[in-house]
């Protein structure tokens, strides 16, 4: 017998992200349950490719925005995983966190917000050191853009206001936050949230901070040293991502709360952010990162979550804030298939 053609997503992702995220085992146990998975071919418009029932992406620049707006043109009913207008929030690191900063969840002993961080645009203001007085040092240097490119996950640890001349604007200046040298990844897939542990940067005491021969420190990349591709065995590669170690996890209903809140605030279905536990304030947590499409590949089971998600999301189901546009109202289908009106998009 036929199997059932349930639905067809394309996807167009770069070479790195197509590598990693498409693996045979999603392939086939997304088939087994009736979604067949289509490379988007970067040759030929998008417009031109199909029928999707879906598009996943995460591909960069105007043309391709275009290229997303004529498919739905003509595809109304197709949904654009996510939509681009959504994804740019992330693009910036000041817009991608002013977002946790207006968010509230209530009844908790836990808090959270962001570290203290000023945006510098210009060297004048770099050098003239008002700009960061407010700010404990050490900082982090982080690229204003966070646009994917290797040049904007480049980092800088900065122990003095002498040391600021040797960066280049346009930058974030955040406070360098102890946390006990461990990270947690919260990933996002619709209504599925997923919290690992990670690496991160070892905490600096004053003293150390006041002994380090250099003034300056680079790094690139920390919770994410090694991929996949350069790792035989899986089973390592879990073991040394999240390696084991006694940290305690945050309450998972905490986590699924901020996540919710994001989802909801942001409109993005696909995303992670990197959570860290202030060693001074136990019950104190700060958000630092936010990705669009993360590394999923790196979930154990992600094969199972995004294939419950793709199902969701062709019954219509779990896209909670699938936004359509119908004039200048904008229809938002909600989780129970209701409708709202809202008309601040
Ligand atoms: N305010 C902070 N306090 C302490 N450590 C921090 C802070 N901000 C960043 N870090 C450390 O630096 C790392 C890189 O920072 P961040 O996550 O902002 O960069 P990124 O390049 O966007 O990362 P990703 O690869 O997750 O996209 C974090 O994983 C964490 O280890
Ligand atoms: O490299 P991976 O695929 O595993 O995923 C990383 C992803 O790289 P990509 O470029 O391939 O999407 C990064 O995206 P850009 O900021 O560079 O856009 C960023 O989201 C990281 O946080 C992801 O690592 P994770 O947070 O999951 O550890
Ligand atoms: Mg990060
Ligand atoms: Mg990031």
């Amino acid at each position: 017998m036929a199997e059932k053609r349930f639905g067809v997503i394309g996807y167009a992702l770069a070479p790195k992200k197509q590598n990693s995220f498409i693996r045979d085992s999603l392939l086939t146990l997304a088939k087994s349950r009736g979604i067949e998975l289509v490379r988007v071919d970067s040759n030929v418009s998008l417009a031109d490719q199909g029928p999707f029932d879906c598009v996943l992406h995460k591909l960069y620049g105007d043309d391709w925005k275009r290229q997303l707006q004529d498919f739905k043109t003509k595809n109304p009913n197709a949904v654009i995983l996510d939509a681009p207008e959504a994804i740019e929030r992330l693009h910036n690191r000041i817009s991608m966190l002013q977002v946790v900063s207006e968010l509230r969840v209530d009844d908790r002993t836990e808090t959270f917000g962001i570290p203290k961080q000023i945006v510098i645009y210009d060297k004048e203001t770099l050098s003239d050191g008002q700009a960061s007085e407010s700010l404990k040092f050490p900082v982090i240097a982080k690229p204003l853009v966070a646009d994917g490119s290797a040049k904007s996950h480049k980092m800088a640890l900065v122990f003095s206001h002498g040391a600021l001349n040797k960066l280049k604007p346009p930058i974030v200046l955040q406070e360098f936050v102890n946390h006990g040298g461990v990270i947690f990844k919260v990933y996002v897939v619709g209504e599925h949230v997923r919290c690992v542990k990670r690496k991160s940067l070892p905490d600096v005491s004053e003293e150390k901070a006041l002994g380090v021969s250099e003034d300056l420190l680079s790094f690139s990349q920390v919770s994410n040293l090694a991929n996949r591709d350069s790792v035989d065995d899986e089973d390592k590669y879990y073991q040394m991502m999240n390696f084991d170690d006694t940290t305690e996890l945050p309450p998972q209903a905490f986590i699924v709360d901020i996540a919710s809140g994001l989802r909801r605030a942001m409109k993005l279905n696909l995303f992670n952010f990197d959570v860290i536990r202030d060693s001074r304030h136990g019950n104190r947590y700060l958000i630092i990162d936010i990705n669009y499409f993360p590394g999923y590949a790196k979930m154990p089971g992600y094969e199972t979550v995004l294939t419950d998600f793709f199902c969701d999301l062709m019954n219509n189901k779990q896209v909670d804030e699938n936004v359509e546009e119908e004039g200048n109202v904008t229809k938002i289908v909600t989780g129970d298939g209701g409708e709202e009106k809202d008309e601040s998009v």
